[in-house]
């Protein structure tokens, strides 16, 4: 913890809101003193803010978080430019310059975006400045949302390289039970899922503006240690406490070591577009041998995906056995299916003897 170099910090909506709703700049101002005292130790910084939807909220006169995408993405809208220039004053007090990036899914979907996500945090983080990333709530639809920052965090962790992640929120760390009941006791570590067995991970609590709740953190965690990242999550409030190395909240241990760097988010990001059914032999070739899937192994196309688009592989059963970036538009595919690509190179011509989908952008899950 004391030795991290460069971490990403996650902070939750209910850690910078006051009971009645709004951004309360007290609250910002704590976690800008933590994390301008970590920079003054020489350690980089990402922040992963939520809050825009909640500081959006009062402005327009909303009692209370709306159902509506639309609506929530006016709020956040509203309430984005507010949290970034409440994060400019703040950190100002330092002297230190706030770097807004507004992430979508694509953004770590597309390898040219993750590319692109990962020179402008590095940049920022060269030039001193604080990058403060959320997610770009006012362009994201329903189906190319994270809809949280727990997850958005895991990855940016992942895109910068970072030797911690840090979830900040309401509650000191992972409960085995409802955090709420005097019965339910703090998890001080998780060395793997083994540990998670038996505890009851729920949703956001009372105070209303939280979204993921413990799952999400928890899946982040998960998605982080398994690419070699730790995670302390803990209270906002012993946010200090945690990056000085005292035993406060959850230390999720590693689980895994640092993989290629495109296939995590394909992984746990990416939303499929659509659906290739694989033949036994296919389903052999792409998940013991780790080959390429080609056209001749293929025998139904779902959905209406783009080449470079994320499909899923199923099996004959419908199992999802595989992830992965599709060269076609599902619309060619139909022609192609069962046939050998040099038959189809010699008919169509040789831009068709190309995968359907390489192996160096597929992923195997396990389900
Ligand atoms: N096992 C658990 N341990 C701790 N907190 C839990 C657990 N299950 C559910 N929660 C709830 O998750 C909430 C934190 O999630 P959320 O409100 O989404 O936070 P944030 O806005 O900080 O991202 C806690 O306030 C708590 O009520
Ligand atoms: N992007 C949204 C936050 C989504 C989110 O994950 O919220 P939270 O569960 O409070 O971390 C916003 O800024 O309001």
């Amino acid at each position: 913890m004391t030795s991290a170099r460069r971490i990403v910090v996650k902070v939750g909506s209910s850690s910078l809101t006051t009971a009645q709703g709004g951004l309360d700049p007290d609250r910002v101002d704590v976690l800008v003193d933590v994390i301008a005292a970590k920079r003054a130790e020489g350690v980089e910084v990402v922040l992963v803010s939520s809050g825009a939807i909640a500081a959006g909220l009062a402005p327009l006169g909303l009692a209370r978080r709306p159902r509506d995408l639309a609506t929530q993405q006016a709020a956040a809208s509203v309430g984005q430019g507010l949290l970034v220039a409440r994060y400019t004053a703040s950190f100002a007090r330092y002297g230190l310059r706030v770097g807004q990036v507004l992430l979508t899914v694509d953004d770590v979907t597309r390898r040219a975006h993750y590319r692109n996500a990962y020179n402008t945090l590095d940049k920022l983080l060269a030039m001193g400045a604080v990058p403060v990333v959320n997610e770009n709530d006012t362009v994201a639809t329903e189906e190319i949302r994270f809809g949280d920052n727990d997850r958005l965090a895991a990855l940016v962790a992942h895109v910068v390289h970072a030797d911690l992640l840090v979830l900040l929120s309401d509650v000191d760390g992972l409960y085995d039970g409802d955090p709420a009941k005097p019965t339910s006791s703090r998890v001080p570590f998780v060395t793997g899922p083994a540990d998670l067995e038996g505890i009851e991970i729920g949703k956001a609590g009372k105070s209303g503006v939280g979204t993921g709740g413990m799952v999400t953190k928890v899946e982040a965690a998960g998605i982080a240690t398994s690419a070699g990242i730790p995670v302390v999550l803990t209270a906002t409030r012993f946010a200090s406490d945690a990056l000085a190395g005292k035993d406060t909240g959850t230390l999720f241990h590693r689980t895994g070591v640092r993989t290629a760097d495109r296939l995590l988010w394909l992984a746990h990001a990416s939303t499929a577009r659509g659906r290739l059914a694989l033949d036994p032999g296919a389903v052999r070739a792409v998940v013991e041998r780790r080959s390429s899937l080609l056209p001749a192994g293929i025998t139904g196309v779902q959905g209406g995906f783009v080449a470079g688009d994320p499909v899923d592989l199923v099996d004959e059963n419908g199992h999802i056995v595989a992830r992965g970036l599709v060269n076609f538009d599902a619309k060619e595919l139909p022609g192609l299916l069962g046939r050998s690509t040099r038959e189809l190179a010699r008919e169509l011509g040789p831009a068709y003897e190309r995968e359907v989908v390489h192996r160096d952008d597929l992923v195997l899950l396990r389900r």
